[in-house]
């Protein structure tokens, strides 16, 4: 049988059943991922802290629980962030896998519909199979899969060349099919609806903006910057 060359999977999980792939890509659209393209695109770097006890550094900044006005998980909030900001952004799902991945020896990235195209492309140029993690969410402390980043992940396998698992084709085949209603299906979802509840419908909003970032957020050293 011909191998596979792109994987899907889900949360912890399935970050250990990829972590032979000598690429990983970890997909929370709601909100860690989305929050670090917003970051990383203005050219500051974030390193991503394991959720609820991640120590930090003392040159790192540390983002707040989510929040309008200070730098915080909500996207919109790390617009103004500066190239010289080294932020700690814990998160209890995004960030926490991120730090897991670090471990397996792969070259991760951070990936969201934001920046799917261009996370493809330079995922594919490390070469090797490509494990995308669909982060999901927590509900009762399990996993609750989560169709931001369902969709999420099938932005990027649609844009990625090679034999795709079941799982991955059926995530790139969801997002093709909603490809046109991406800003009705996030707000409609119960993430999206979440937010909303919380004051935070915008951020909702900028994470459903399709391909708009032309950078790929890489993990090095433990720290994530616009590859
Ligand atoms: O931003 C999120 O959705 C969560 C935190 S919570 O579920 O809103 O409390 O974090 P993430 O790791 O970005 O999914």
């Amino acid at each position: 049988m011909t191998s596979i060359d792109v994987h899907t999977d889900w949360a912890l999980p399935g970050l250990r059943a990829m972590a032979d792939d000598p690429v990983l890509v970890v997909v929370d659209v709601l909100s860690f991922s989305t929050a670090v393209d917003v970051a990383t695109s203005t050219g500051a770097r974030v390193m991503p802290l394991r959720w609820p006890d991640g120590s930090a550094p003392e040159d790192v900044v540390l983002a707040r629980p989510r929040s309008l006005d200070e730098w915080s998980l909500s996207p919109s909030s790390l617009r103004t962030l500066t190239p010289d900001v080294l932020l700690g952004l814990p998160s209890p799902n995004g960030a926490t896998l991120c730090a897991e991945a670090l471990a397996t020896g792969a070259t991760v990235f951070a990936g969201c519909l934001r920046n799917a195209e261009a996370v493809a492309r330079a995922a594919a140029q490390v070469g090797g199979p490509i494990g995308i993690v669909a982060a999901g969410e927590r509900r009762d402390d399990q996993l609750r899969p989560a169709i931001e980043d369902l969709l999420g992940a099938g932005a990027i396998i649609s844009a990625l060349p090679g034999r795709r698992s079941p799982e991955a084709e059926l995530a790139a085949a969801a997002f093709q099919t909603v490809a046109g209603e991406i800003g009705a299906m996030l707000a409609d979802c119960e993430s999206g609806r979440e937010l909303a509840e919380w004051g935070f419908a915008h951020d909702v909003a900028l994470a459903a903006e399709v391909n708009c970032s032309r950078r790929a957020p890489v993990l090095r050293n433990g720290i994530l910057t616009a590859g």
